[in-house]
């Protein structure tokens, strides 16, 4: 087991609509620190809602999230934003800048965010990152020059540049090729390893799933329907709603 017992984000009974689409209907959940949890469920059950919820780009309807030991609900500005500073959101997009080198992207949420750094530092800490993703040769390249994977790893790099406690990983694989896909897999491990951070998985691959997660969360019907290890929850017996997305879904 990679991670211990205490908890960096704690989930209470929540819930979230837009209208009458009912997205959240009494949530729970917990990521234990040093954890690569992966959340699972169909298209449109809430995976996304549920991120944007805890880094408070979205309000909670009611029930709480508590991130650090801190609750979010009623958090103010400066306090919401010194708290997603300590999370960081590698989006589906990899959403680089197109018109700026592979440097300066990695260069400008860290001056933006963190004053006072000489250039020798902000150096320093870009060049790291690019040797963890293993892309040292990509610093002066342009976004448009990147495959889909180093633009994916480069997305990686740049929001580990603040140095972030926990990441949510939204859809990382996707529309990679296989092989890409187990490198990005083994990257979101050794992120893990390498930063000691807790991560959140978001994602349709069950490959994904495996190879990443200590523990699955499988969203169904507005709750977390089934919650455990990747054998614990896709077994013989499971859930016919579970069966059909592991059957629909299962490669190997
Ligand atoms: N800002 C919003 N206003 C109104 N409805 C929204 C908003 N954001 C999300 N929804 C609705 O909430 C539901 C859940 O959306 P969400 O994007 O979280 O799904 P998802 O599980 O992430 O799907 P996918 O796997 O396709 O990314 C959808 O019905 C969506 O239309």
């Amino acid at each position: 087991m990679h991670y211990n017992m205490e908890k960096v984000v704690e989930i209470r009974d929540l819930f979230k609509s837009f209208g009458d689409n009912h997205v959240l209907r009494g949530v729970d959940l917990d990521l234990y620190k040093g954890e690569n949890l992966v959340v699972l469920g169909k298209s449109g059950t809430g995976k996304s809602v549920l991120i944007k919820i805890m880094v408070g780009l979205l309000p909670i309807d009611s029930g709480d999230i508590t991130i650090f030991g801190q609750s979010i609900k009623g958090l103010k500005l400066g306090a919401l934003n010194k708290l997603r500073l300590r999370i960081g959101f590698a989006f589906q997009h990899s959403a680089l800048y197109d018109s700026m080198t592979v440097r300066e992207n990695m260069e400008f949420p860290l001056t933006r965010n963190v004053k006072g750094l000489t250039r020798k530092e902000i150096d320093y800490r870009i060049d790291r990152l690019l040797n963890s993703v293993g892309l040292p040769q990509t610093a002066n390249q342009m976004p448009s020059e990147l495959s889909g994977g180093q633009k994916k790893r480069i997305g990686v790099a740049r929001t580990l540049v603040l140095e972030p406690e926990i990441m949510l990983y939204d859809e990382p694989t996707a529309g990679l090729d296989p092989i890409t896909c187990m490198e990005i897999n083994h990257l979101i491990n050794q992120v893990r390893e390498e930063f000691n951070t807790s991560s959140i998985v978001i994602t349709h691959d069950l490959t994904c799933a495996k190879v990443t997660g200590d523990r699955m969360a499988v969203l169904l019907d507005g709750q977390f329907g089934a919650v455990g290890t990747f054998d614990e929850v896709f077994h013989a017996e499971a859930d016919p709603r579970i069966k059909s997305f592991y059957d629909y879904n299962f490669i190997q």
